[in-house]
């Protein structure tokens, strides 16, 4: 049975949700998976840090009602918060980042996949940031290193758009992609088509978990930027930055504007796309658009994300599922756990041979 130590850096909605997949599943995924994880290190801006190298029980840490440095009070805890301590030091084999996503630079958590990876732990990590502005820089340090950096949940959540569209669409010839790819602005988007108002939905969505703590990075398309850099990189062999996407979010949409696209048969959704151009270069977008009903995308509601990629071979294929949601994206981590678990039993299926 493989045991995998990890170290969670930030404790808010996402690792949570992790720690109780971790209380409540951990013997299915034993049984099921092949392995099991064992929570040897957490560190939380508000909470603090702790270390326990024989492991921290996943349900005490999550019922538990800690206030500000309220780690401090557990054994081998600190009320202040050291990341690069726990990263460093802590006998963890992956360490799982979910701090805050900073679309501008992606720090601290650039550096927090980079002393990981440096010290030989695996990365996963829902944090966009990192994906957008560094993938390259961090996926050579992981191949340097003999690790693995994995960023399933960077877009859509749970839903596997990256995993899925890199293995079971080789070949296919990607040209572009459009989707809708931020839970909130979808969500707020439709409650405001039911009669909310903009401030009140961006309220519901915050206490739902789909929100970024700054939810102007949603409404204002940053969050969808990211997105687009991260699948152009990705899919497309692009070397896009966020600053070389043109960026236009849905906080200039009016009650009366949706009211009259619903009236119209149409629907407004915050849509992000790229292409690759005759030249070869990749250009990419975010901006609002107002959708036909008979549009693919124009049913996809809630915090649904669902991205159509034009592909040479097969034309438009179109994947949808969650986009946001703490249990939907704390299942992204676990499904890139499993993708290290798969590969280090490849790695060793191919030394026996
Ligand atoms: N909630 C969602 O639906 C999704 C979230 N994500 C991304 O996953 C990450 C985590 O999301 P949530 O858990 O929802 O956010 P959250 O705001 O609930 O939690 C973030 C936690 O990180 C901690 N934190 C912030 N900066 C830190 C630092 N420098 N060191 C240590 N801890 C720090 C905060 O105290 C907070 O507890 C974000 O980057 C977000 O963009 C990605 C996909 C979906
Ligand atoms: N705030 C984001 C969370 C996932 O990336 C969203 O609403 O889509």
């Amino acid at each position: 049975m493989t045991v995998y130590n990890i170290a969670l850096i930030g404790f808010g909605g996402v690792n949570r949700a992790l720690a109780e997949l971790i209380a409540a599943k951990n013997q299915l995924w034993e049984r099921d998976l092949g392995f099991r994880l064992n929570i040897v290190a957490v560190s939380d801006l508000y909470l603090g840090s702790v270390i326990s190298p024989n492991g921290l029980d996943a349900m005490t840490l999550i019922e538990a009602k800690f206030e500000k440095g309220g780690f401090g009070q557990l054994s081998g805890g600190n009320a202040e918060t050291d990341n690069e301590t726990i990263i460093k030091m802590a006998p963890a084999d992956i360490i799982v980042e979910a701090t805050f996503t900073n679309p501008k630079d992606g720090e601290p958590a650039v550096s927090h996949c980079r002393w990981a990876l440096e010290t030989g732990k695996h990365v996963v990590t829902t944090n966009k940031g990192p994906v957008a502005i560094a993938a390259q820089a961090l996926k050579a340090l992981a191949t340097a290193n003999g690790v693995r950096f994995e960023y399933e949940g960077a877009v859509m959540s749970g839903t596997p758009v990256i995993r899925m569209a890199e293995n079971t669409l080789a070949g296919a010839e990607l040209k572009g992609f459009e989707g809708i790819l931020n839970g909130t602005s979808n969500f707020v988007l439709g409650r405001m088509e039911s009669g909310l108002d903009f401030a009140s939905a961006v309220k519901e969505a915050q206490e739902l978990g789909y929100a970024e703590a700054d939810p102007t990075a949603d409404v204002e398309g940053f969050d969808v930027r990211l997105k687009v850099v991260i699948l152009a990189n990705e899919l497309l062999g692009a070397n896009l930055k966020p600053e070389d996407v043109t960026c236009k979010g849905i906080s200039g949409l009016s009650a009366s504007d949706i009211e009259q696209a619903a009236k119209a048969g149409s629907r407004w959704k915050l849509v992000g796309s790229s292409v690759r151009n005759d030249d070869g270069s990749v250009t990419g977008s975010v901006a609002p658009r107002r959708l036909g009903l008979d549009h693919p995308l124009a049913g996809v509601n809630g915090a649904t994300n669902a991205v159509s990629l034009d592909t040479e071979l097969l034309g438009a294929v179109t994947i949808t599922g969650p986009g946001a949601g703490r249990i939907e994206t704390a299942y992204a981590l676990l499904s890139d756990i499993v993708a290290i678990h798969s590969a280090g039993a490849s790695a060793i299926a191919k030394e026996a041979a």
